[in-house]
């Protein structure tokens, strides 16, 4: 398996506090990765370590094979990112920025600036400066920075904030050109499940600075979502009769009133028979459909996940 980016027991402390835990994180050469979590999560500090911005407490990061240290400038040049908020010389123009930052790289391209900007569809921009922009352009200006110097790994941290609806979906059809046309890999992180659910081939969730999954998105989606629900008043006696009546173990009590069944290899009327018989009064029984959400959701609170 090539890994084009892999962290060992990641580790990164603030003031005494672990806010990056222990994270093993294996990217793979030409995929989009797409990093998932809440708000204050570690995504943020987690890619500050990668690109070198913030030094690991503890654990190592290996990219392109080789282990990232003080002096890894070679490494680096063959990465592009958007931390954060992108910073620009607000008084230049887009041009400008992307000239000084080509400057700065030592990459000399005819053509690059204005091939960047077009891909992210930042155009008829003239003499505008920065400063003008709004935060979606700003937005777009800092992928094609990112960009400019067609790096082998990409890493984006909420690149689609500030965007609008169109935006989002340009950039989105702009990762997968990256990707497919020109083997870029990129590492994206978001906090919005449905931007990364569409966009990801692997989905790395994090919370509380811990790397809690790491799956295949196909995995994702050939998971079986199919459950029971069971809405009674005695759920508690109802789950003692599936447990020792029907030999269903793989079950959830959601509240007083809500039962999940995942096993679904008994059938529903055989299931609701034998509770009747067992005077359990059933207010509703029926298949329902687990949610991209929900399978995260139960992800996140303890890793619960019922299959
Ligand atoms: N320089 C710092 N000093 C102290 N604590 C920090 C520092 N940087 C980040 N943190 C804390 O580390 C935790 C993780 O923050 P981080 O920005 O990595 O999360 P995130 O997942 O990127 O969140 P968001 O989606 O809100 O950007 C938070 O509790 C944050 O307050």
């Amino acid at each position: 398996m090539t890994y084009i980016l892999k962290t060992q027991d990641l580790t990164k402390v603030f003031s005494g506090k672990e806010v990056v835990s222990h994270v093993n994180m294996c990217v793979r050469k030409g995929e989009i990765y797409g990093f998932l979590g809440p708000n204050g999560a570690g995504k943020t500090t987690v890619m500050k370590l990668i690109t070198n911005i913030l030094k690991p407490s503890f654990g190592n990061i290996e990219v392109f094979g080789s282990e990232l240290t003080n002096q890894s400038f070679d490494i680096l040049k063959r990465m592009g990112n958007i931390i954060e908020y992108p910073i620009f010389y607000e008084k230049l123009t887009a041009r400008e920025n992307l000239e000084l930052h080509c400057q700065y790289m030592g990459y000399h391209q005819q053509d690059a600036i204005h091939e960047a900007l077009s891909m992210v569809h930042l155009t008829n921009i003239n003499q505008k400066s920065v400063k003008n922009f709004s935060l979606g352009m700003k937005q777009r200006l800092g992928v094609a920075r990112a960009i400019i110097t067609k790096p082998e790994l990409l890493i984006m941290d909420e690149p689609i904030n500030g965007l609008d609806p169109v935006g989002i979906k340009e950039m989105r059809e702009l990762f997968r050109r990256l990707c497919d046309d020109y083997g870029i890999t990129i590492l994206v992180s978001s906090h919005i499940l449905s931007e990364i659910e569409q966009i990801a081939d692997t989905i790395g969730v994090i919370n509380n600075g811990h790397l809690i999954n790491q799956v295949k998105m196909k995995t994702i989606k050939d998971y079986k979502k199919e459950y029971i629900e069971i809405v009674c008043s005695q759920c508690h006696q109802a789950s003692f009769i599936l447990d020792n009546e029907l030999g269903i173990h793989n079950f959830k009590v959601m509240d007083d009133k809500i039962l999940r069944i995942y096993d679904t290899h008994i059938t529903q009327s055989h299931i609701a028979k034998t509770l009747i018989l067992n005077d359990i009064t059933i207010d509703s029984i029926r298949k329902k459909e687990r949610s991209l959400e929900e399978y995260f959701f139960d992800m996140i609170n303890g890793g619960a996940i019922i299959d």
